[in-house]
């Protein structure tokens, strides 16, 4: 387990995390979401060891993590980081920064890099000289490389803002199943819901450096506890009392809502094309709502809207 107890930090420009307590099992997937600047990066670097807390105390497995001011060479041997400005040789192969810290006694080190370089889609660039890559090839290099030597833990700050769509998707999956098959517990600073809801088990919300939710990511986006939680997942409404019959103040996503005859009557402001549906911005008693549809509404028009019923 990875335990934080009431972990503090500053920077000489003022407080940058609070009193911040976790606790993580082994093989969890954890997200760390929060609005740019809320202290997600510089938590991974105190967890990692770049950094030295100013109190309280980091222990995995029971034992204490020293924080930076204990190494000459940052990091411990069990945890891995790929930060947001990755680390690599430029003027070696993929091959080589793969296969950095393996040892060369390591019979099976040619197979080992083959296989991370498949997980991560690189094989065809093997060869190829780091600094020949484009960003997103070398933030698939710099994945490979942290997992080589079978970390327990995986820190990852922003590991897929790189990388196109059509790759982003299928280098998830085949990630986080290879960090399921293995075991290794992760933590991923992020900003992509898409990143969150399909792979992590708990979902850590931080504000102003404190943590300020942490459960399932299932309920963090199923029950969020205020508007911030749940912006930071989606698009939201929030429907004062009444409108709906509500005794209280409702807290939606757009996909909540639907056109009913027995709702209220919105008028459209805007039809925005998102592929699948369209997302509809539309005015009710001079507040902003916003739902899903499957047609294109014409400004305008008005509709009726209502909560859809779970
Ligand atoms: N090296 C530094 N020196 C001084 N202040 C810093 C330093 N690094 C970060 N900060 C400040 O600490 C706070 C937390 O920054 P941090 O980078 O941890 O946020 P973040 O949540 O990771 O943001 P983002 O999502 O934009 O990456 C911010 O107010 C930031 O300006």
């Amino acid at each position: 387990m990875l335990h934080l107890k009431d972990l503090q930090f500053s920077y000489p420009q003022g407080k940058a995390l609070h009193k911040i307590n976790l606790k993580i099992d082994q093989g969890t997937h954890a997200a760390l979401i929060g609005e740019s600047g809320c202290g997600k990066s510089t938590l991974l670097n105190l967890i990692y060891g770049l950094l030295q807390e100013e109190s309280g105390e980091i222990t995995f497995e029971g034992k204490i993590l020293d924080g930076a001011d204990f190494h000459l060479v940052p990091g411990h041997p069990m945890m891995k980081y790929v930060p947001q400005e990755f680390d690599l040789m430029p003027f070696t192969t993929v091959f080589e920064n793969v296969g950095e810290h393996l040892s060369i006694q390591i019979d099976d080190r040619v197979s080992r890099i083959a296989d991370l370089l498949h997980i991560v889609d690189m094989s065809d660039f093997k060869d190829r000289k780091v600094k020949t890559l484009s960003g997103g090839q070398k933030q698939r290099v710099a994945i490979a490389k942290a997992l080589a030597q079978q970390p327990k833990v995986l820190l990852l700050d922003e590991p897929f803002s790189n990388i196109d769509n059509f790759r982003k998707n299928d280098l998830r999956r085949s990630l986080f199943s290879y960090l399921k098959k293995e075991n290794i517990t992760c933590l991923i600073a992020t900003h992509d819901k898409d990143d969150v809801l399909p792979f992590t088990h708990q979902t850590i919300i931080m504000r102003n450096g404190h943590i300020i939710d942490h459960r399932k990511t299932i309920d963090c986006y199923q029950k969020p506890f205020n508007k911030y939680g749940a912006s930071l997942f989606n698009e939201v409404n929030v429907i004062p009392v009444g409108w709906f019959n509500n005794a209280e103040e409702i807290i939606c996503y757009p996909e909540q809502l639907a056109v009913n005859e027995k709702g209220i009557e919105v008028i459209v402001e805007n039809s925005y094309f998102k592929g699948a549906d369209y997302l509809i911005q539309a005015t009710y008693q001079d507040e902003t709502l916003l739902f899903n549809s499957l047609e294109k509404l014409e400004t305008g028009q008005k509709v009726k809207l209502a909560l859809k019923s779970n």
